[in-house]
């Protein structure tokens, strides 16, 4: 059985296939404020998406994902905590079965509903590929949800649910611009985790954005509409696609703001 987020195939299980999941720079982690240290030399966030660059959205069996052509610098990340210039190559999210859990970060223990996370490879590497195995790889921008307002440009993408309801559908999805989701405010907190989905590699620099963007609850049903289950299978709905907070190992978290 492959790995996913039920209780036989879920995040306790995981280490024996990957045992890197009890390394020493594992995500998500939980963010404690009062315990981050201020770094002023850290650069504002500089992220520049070119909206042709989409091209699809697709259910991959975990998650749902945004896919963008990564095959020239027209939608990147530089500055923040990072050097060089990285391409974004998805977004995806990770969500509960209730309001009250669902992201994979937390704020001194608190949850979101979901969290986004935007990711980008080094172009000091020659494919994303190469770039995953890297401990400067890649670079992986999270925004929490919160639930308040309607959010329009979250509801492009759930407009598009119906095509990719069951793992394995895909359908294009041009023109749409990353950046109206992310908040107005781009303060953020930094430190070196991994992946937080098998394979685990511990290769992300993770930039977890303070303020979070709005989800209303009708918004957050329509993302539990999604299945875990290809077409044909006994429909298991897609919640709790999140891995726990892991230890942190004395790693330190900077805060781009005081
Ligand atoms: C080799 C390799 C790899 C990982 N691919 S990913 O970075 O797009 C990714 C990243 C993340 S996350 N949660 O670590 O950003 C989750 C899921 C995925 C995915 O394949 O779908
Ligand atoms: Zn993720």
């Amino acid at each position: 059985m492959s790995w996913g987020y039920g209780a036989d195939n879920g995040p306790e299980k995981w280490v024996t296939n990957f045992p890197i999941a009890d390394g020493p720079r594992q995500s998500p982690i939980d963010i404690v404020p009062g315990e981050a240290s201020f770094d002023g030399g850290l650069k504002p966030l500089n992220l520049k998406y070119d909206p042709s660059t989409c091209l699809d959205i697709l259910n991959n069996g975990h998650s749902f994902q945004v896919t963008f052509a990564d095959d020239s610098d027209s939608s990147t990340l530089t500055d923040g905590p990072i050097s060089g210039i990285y391409r974004l190559k998805q977004f995806h999210f990770h969500w509960g079965a209730s309001d009250d859990r669902g992201s994979e970060h937390t704020v001194e223990g608190t949850k979101y509903p979901a969290e986004l996370h935007l990711v980008h490879w080094n172009t000091k590497y020659p494919s994303f590929g190469e770039a995953a195995g890297q401990p400067d790889g890649l670079a992986v921008v999270g925004v929490f949800l919160k639930t308040g307002d309607d959010n329009p440009s979250l509801q492009k993408i759930l407009d598009a649910f119906d095509a990719i309801k069951a793992k394995g559908k895909q359908t294009s999805f041009p023109g749409f611009d990353p950046a109206t989701l992310l908040p107005g405010c781009l303060d953020y907190w930094t430190y070196l985790g991994s992946l937080t989905t098998p394979p685990l590699l511990e290769s992300v620099t993770w930039i977890v954005c303070k303020e979070p963007i709005s989800v209303s609850c009708e918004q957050m049903a329509k993302f539990r509409s999604l299945l875990f289950s290809a077409e044909g299978e006994a429909e298991c709905c897609m919640v709790d696609n999140y891995r726990p907070p892991q230890p942190l190992k004395g790693r330190p978290v900077r805060a781009s703001f005081q």
